[in-house]
């Protein structure tokens, strides 16, 4: 028994061992668990500990930076702000109130923005707020404190009388704006009273509705755009300030619904609102607000605003503001008619017609006229100093900016005394000219064969263009270019100004002059030429009207202020528009086609020249310059052009004509190749002698014999003899004995001055030797170039009553009336011819139908007193 006590003691103390051992064992390993863990926390927490550090350590350093780098970004915005604060608000927008006076913009440039406090951040820039042409502004602040100083900037920089302020403050009556009322007398300022809301919103909803329709017309987007693109601000700022302290809490729907229909739509036409009230209410695109601390413009910065402006500032800049825009608008500006772009000039085409502005309308647009099919041609009226001149520059201007001489040619006359349109031919200080221009006539009141010759010339034109345009199955002018693209057929546009001249005298001239007018009125069309006549003279212009078919080809009417007759009988526009100003009218004057323009100052040399000068510098190669025609204006010899030739020709004065011709006299070996001078104006007949010497003196071999009994004429007679190395004869009977039956080998020229002071005292058989001289002379090359003092002692010379004047086949008739030259003349009763200066009438039974007028040239620089040789190189024929 005790065995089994024993084996059960021994194994349970050995199993105890085992389990004390494994007790043992565990617990050892407890334990180096829980050192190692101890450890390893320690050492976790050591390692957060320096990494908790490390990193404030670089929070540190990066807060720093941050900090930094904040702080410069800070400062060059501020710095970017108050630059840019100067751009956008530059003089009158931005400077303080202590130096602070108007500075207005010029035309089209957009309105900047308005200085309102300064922001409230170190260097304190300045806090700017839109309003002209750029937005609505809500007032949550002391209106007192915000209004007048930014009114005072939005008048202070733009044009007098282009803002328009409608003040609605019920509770103070427009006390807080007080110091602006000098501004209502002008009608640049209106108190609404407590009543006249509904009406004042009605009003400018009303603006902005016609402005889109009639001003913007769907061309542009906004005023603003319509500014920029044309330089011209048709329509001023409309800015109303709508004052309440209890916001719109007070108001109808429809006041509501109307003003928010203005803060839609306003900006674009320039109608502005400044309403008291809440910005959260008071929303849109165009809305902007400020408060008593900030603005929504300028994000988190606080904003301080400025101290109101001295009220004396604000009472006197009004005050100037009133009486600027009381005297008048400024002038519409010619620079407005040309293209706004120097890559546009001469882009035009004129195959269709010519269409140009001449003005301003009353919206601030241009008007344009347009020369074509219809209207083809236009009449111009107004009294004298009414301003057709300037009219026609400005027009001119308009029209050779667009269309090139390609395009457009220019045939320029001006029949009343003064130079008006020389100023486009060359002149001696300035060699410009308008390329346009052919021809320029001045000072030719009394040149009425100028006129005349002008409207031949058109008429030659007018054949060539309509040969042309049958050759190519053309009806118009735009058909005629179409076919004939290579061909040069511009449109010409010939102004006649004080035109009644050319059809006052009931003569020849007129009745021709009216004929001519009459076809190419009603032909000139097609062939695109067009017609401009302007006339001071209701007298001339009724002369016009009793030609109906006339008349009525002038469809084009443009009546300057007081103008008489040139509008529909019934249309009395004229008589209302003020100085500067014209009614235009392209249906022959009907009430209803007037349209009225402000026209700019074009006469102005500083407005034109640089014009002229553009153009010039463009012209083509091939541009010759125009042609001047001035009356008063004595031609020279040494500048006529020469006839080449076989056949011995004299120059004897510059013709009245298109081109610079010289009247010529053909010295051909045949019967009655001499010539009479007739009349007793000494000078003029010694220098039709010296030029027909000289000019036939420069083209060959010649010979010449002088006489001269007139003691007056005899220092010219012998300032010829000098130069042309010739004989001075002292005897007329020597002279006829001489050249008795004499040949002579080249052309001889025998010049008799003032001969019937001698040959009323020849004998019979010198007599008949004149004759026989007279009669077969130019036979044998002796051409006889005599001046008589009247025709009655001509024809004593040619045989008395019975006298044949064969022997004489041309005259130059100077102080002799028509009728007296009778017997010369193929006219019955004699030409219609009344003397004047410097003006003879040349007649050549070879060549003439009718006699033309002449200018005889002066020939002082062509002779010489100390008998050298012609003088001047002959020019080419
Ligand atoms: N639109 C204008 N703006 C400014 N000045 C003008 C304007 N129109 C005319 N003038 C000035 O008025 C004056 C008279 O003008 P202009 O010579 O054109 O008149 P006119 O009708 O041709 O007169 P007249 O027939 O007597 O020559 C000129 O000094 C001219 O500069």
């Amino acid at each position: 028994m005790a065995g089994w006590r024993t084996v059960l003691a021994d194994t349970v103390s050995r199993d105890l061992a085992t389990a004390r051992d494994a007790a043992r064992a565990l617990r050892e390993h407890a334990q180096a668990t829980a050192a190692y863990a101890t450890e390893t926390a320690r050492r976790t927490l050591e390692a957060g500990r320096d990494e908790q550090a490390r990193l404030a350590a670089e929070h540190r350093d990066r807060t720093t930076a941050l900090e930094d780098q904040t702080a410069q970004a800070t400062a060059s915005t501020l710095a970017r702000l108050a630059a840019l604060a100067k751009e956008y608000a530059p003089g009158a927008a931005g400077d303080a109130w202590a130096d602070w006076h108007p500075t207005t913009h010029g035309r089209g440039v957009a309105p900047g923005l308005l200085r309102i406090g300064v922001l409230d951040a170190p260097g304190e820039p300045p806090a700017l707020a839109p309003l002209l042409d750029r937005a609505h502004l809500v007032c949550a602040t002391d209106p007192g404190a915000l209004l007048p100083g930014i009114l005072l900037r939005a008048l202070g920089t733009t044009p007098p009388g282009s803002v328009q302020l409608t003040v609605y403050d019920p509770e103070r009556l427009g006390g807080s704006l007080a110091g602006l009322a000098p501004l209502a007398p002008a009608g640049l300022l209106s108190f609404v009273g407590p009543n006249g809301l509904s009406d004042m919103l009605d009003e400018l909803v009303e603006q902005i509705r016609r402005i889109n329709e009639t001003v913007l017309a769907g061309e542009y987007h906004s005023l603003l755009e319509l500014a920029e693109k044309t330089g011209r601000r048709p329509e001023p700022w409309r800015v109303a300030v709508l004052l309440d302290d209890n916001g719109q809490d007070d108001w109808t729907a429809k006041q509501r619904a109307q003003l928010a229909r203005i803060l839609r739509t306003g900006v674009a036409c320039g109608v502005h609102v400044i309403v008291q009230g809440d910005p959260g209410e008071l929303t849109g695109p165009d809305v902007e607000s400020v408060t008593a601390t900030g603005t929504s413009m300028t994000a988190d910065f606080a904003v301080r605003l400025d101290p109101p402006p001295p009220a004396t500032l604000v009472t006197g800049t009004c005050r100037t503001i009133a009486e600027r825009f009381a005297a008048g608008p400024d002038p519409a500006v010619f620079g407005d008619l040309l293209p706004a772009d120097d890559g546009e000039l001469w882009t035009h085409s004129s195959a269709a017609g010519l269409t140009a502005p001449i003005g301003e309308g009353a919206e601030g647009r241009l008007i344009e006229v347009t020369l074509g099919d219809n209207p083809p041609h236009a009449l111009i009226g107004g009294p004298s100093g009414a301003g057709k001149t300037n009219l026609l520059y400005a027009w001119i201007g308009a029209l050779t900016a667009r269309y090139g001489p390609d395009e457009l040619a220019l045939y320029l006359l001006d029949f009343k005394e003064g130079v008006s349109f020389a100023r486009f031919a060359r002149g001696r200080r300035d060699p410009s000219w308008l390329p346009h221009v052919r021809l320029v006539g001045v000072n030719i009141n009394d040149d009425r064969e100028f006129g005349l010759a002008l409207l031949r010339h058109l008429r030659d034109e007018l054949r060539r263009r309509a040969e042309a345009a049958k050759r190519h199955e053309a009806t118009k002018l735009e058909e005629l270019r179409h076919q004939d693209p290579g061909g040069r057929w511009p449109r010409i546009v010939a102004i006649i100004d004080e035109f009644q001249v050319l059809l006052d005298g009931r003569d020849q001239v007129s009745n021709e002059a009216v004929g001519l007018l009459e076809d190419l009125a009603r032909r000139g069309r097609s062939q695109g030429i067009h017609l401009v006549l302007a006339s001071q003279d209701v007298a001339g212009i009724e002369a016009l009207w009793g030609r109906p078919a006339l008349v009525a080809q002038f469809t084009l009417r443009v009546a300057l202020p007081k103008a008489r007759r040139i509008l529909a009988e019934t249309n009395t526009a004229a008589d209302e528009i003020p100085r500067y100003h014209a009614v235009v009218n392209s249906d022959s004057g009907v009430t209803s086609a007037n349209r009225v323009v402000r026209v700019p100052d074009a006469s102005n040399r500083s407005a034109w020249d640089p014009l002229q000068q553009r153009l010039w510098r463009q012209r083509p190669a091939d541009n010759d310059e125009p042609r001047l025609f001035d009356g008063d204006h004595v031609p020279s010899l040494t500048d006529a052009v020469d006839v080449g030739g076989t056949v011995p020709t004299a120059l004897l004065g510059q013709t009245i004509d298109v081109s610079t011709g010289s009247a010529r006299l053909r010295l051909t070996r045949t019967v009655g190749r001499n010539l009479a001078i007739l009349g007793t104006r000494t000078q003029e007949a010694c220098d039709i002698l010296a030029s027909a010497a000289i000019s036939v003196a420069r083209q060959g071999e010649a010979r010449f014999t002088i006489f001269c009994p007139d003691p007056d004429a005899r220092p010219a007679a012998d300032r010829l003899a000098l130069t042309l190395g010739a004989e001075m004869r002292e005897s007329l009977a020597e002279v006829l004995g001489d050249l008795s039956g004499a040949e002579s080998g080249v052309p001889h020229l025998v010049l008799l001055y003032a001969v019937d002071a001698a040959s009323g005292g020849l004998d019979a058989l010198a007599k008949e030797r004149f004759r026989q001289l007279l009669l077969t002379g130019p036979e044998r090359r002796i051409h006889t170039l005599g001046w008589w003092r009247s025709v009655p002692r001509l024809r004593e010379d040619l045989g008395g009553f019975a006298a044949r004047f064969d022997s004489i086949d041309a005259w130059l008739a100077l102080d002799v009336h028509g009728p007296e030259l009778a017997p010369l003349s193929p006219i019955p009763g004699g030409p219609p011819w009344y003397p004047r200066p410097r003006r003879g009438l040349f007649f050549d039974r070879a060549v003439h139908r009718h006699p033309e007028v002449v200018i005889p040239y002066d020939t002082a620089a062509a002779t010489s007193p100390h008998g050298s040789m012609l003088l001047g190189e002959p020019h080419a024929g």
